[in-house]
């Protein structure tokens, strides 16, 4: 018999995730349905969304074996039958106080620092290079978590080893560069550029790093389709490109410069939205995600 959620004492809420207490070792991590887009949280949800960004994360933690903060399988019997296939059971870690960010390719905040300094978080990158150029090696570009609704600050590695110290600054940078371009070459075999992640790491009572967090999910990194691939222009989000286009077309009679919220979505907006998660999880894992626990089925 699966515990109540309400039996879990909330830890946290975010944007589109929350996080409970189960005990004083682990905690429950729930993704939700929410989406978000210029920096809103929109009021119509995309169905499943939540269960298949928690495969996304599982297929990069077995794939990539990592050590991580997973307690669990998504089935474990501690996951509350409301949120199955949605929700991992976690071991509570202290963590990085980072915002480890890797970058394969120029964009967003990596690519407006270029453009004022020549440099991202202090690193000097070629001159001449364009939004969406792929970087000569992929680079760690941290920042520092910001308060909610607030966008992370990039910061310098250099300071990053003062908050945190010499040693767990270049075990942070290694372990994020790592995951990362074995991440991307995973999904560029199967015709998704990774463009950027972000990830966050933990260390137990032991001292042991482990990768914490959700992993190289679209909510957390960048996927654009290799097809579409154009340096010279803002890449199109594989999966939110569609709710972006729809908000800025006339059909919304939404204007994102006012302070007015978003509208609600449109179904068929819904529809292939939820289907282009399906599809990103599906071509990076090779698997079927009818396969995944919990739904209406
Ligand atoms: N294994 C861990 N141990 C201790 N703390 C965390 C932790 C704290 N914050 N976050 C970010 C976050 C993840 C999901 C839902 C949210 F609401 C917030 C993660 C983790 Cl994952």
């Amino acid at each position: 018999m699966r515990p109540q959620l309400s039996e879990y004492p909330p830890i946290y809420s975010g944007k589109v995730r929350e996080l409970y207490a189960i005990d004083a070792q682990h905690m429950l991590l729930v993704a939700s349905d929410r989406i978000s887009a210029y920096d809103h949280i929109l009021t119509t949800p995309i169905p499943d969304k939540g269960r298949i960004l928690t495969a996304m994360s599982v297929f990069f933690f077995d794939e990539l074996r990592v050590p991580n903060h997973l307690a669990g399988g998504p089935d474990d019997d501690r996951i509350p039958a409301e949120v199955l296939g949605r929700a991992l059971v976690v071991k509570r870690l202290e963590m990085a106080p980072v915002e480890c960010v890797a970058r394969g390719y120029l964009a967003g905040s990596g690519l407006a620092e270029y453009r004022a300094t020549g440099t991202v978080c202090g690193i000097p990158l070629p001159a001449g290079l364009v939004d969406g150029s792929r970087l000569p090696q992929p680079i760690f570009t941290p920042a520092t978590k910001a308060a909610l609704g607030e966008h992370d600050e990039n910061v310098s590695y250099e300071q990053i080893a003062a908050t945190v110290g010499a040693g767990l600054a270049a075990r942070l940078r290694e372990a994020t560069l790592d995951v990362y371009s074995r991440g991307a070459e995973i999904a560029a075999a199967r015709g998704i550029l990774l463009a950027d992640t972000k990830f966050e790491f933990g260390t137990t009572p032991s001292g042991d790093l482990l990768l914490a967090d959700e992993v190289l999910t679209p909510d957390s990194s960048r996927y654009w389709d290799a097809a579409d691939y154009e340096p010279g222009r803002t890449q199109p989000s594989f999966d939110k490109q569609i709710v972006r286009n729809w908000l800025t077309g006339p059909e919304s009679g939404w204007d994102r410069t006012s302070d007015t919220p978003p509208p609600p979505l449109p179904a068929e907006v819904v529809d292939r939205t939820r289907a282009r998660y399906i599809e990103a999880y599906e071509r990076v894992s090779g698997l079927s995600f009818a396969d995944w626990p919990g739904g209406s089925a």
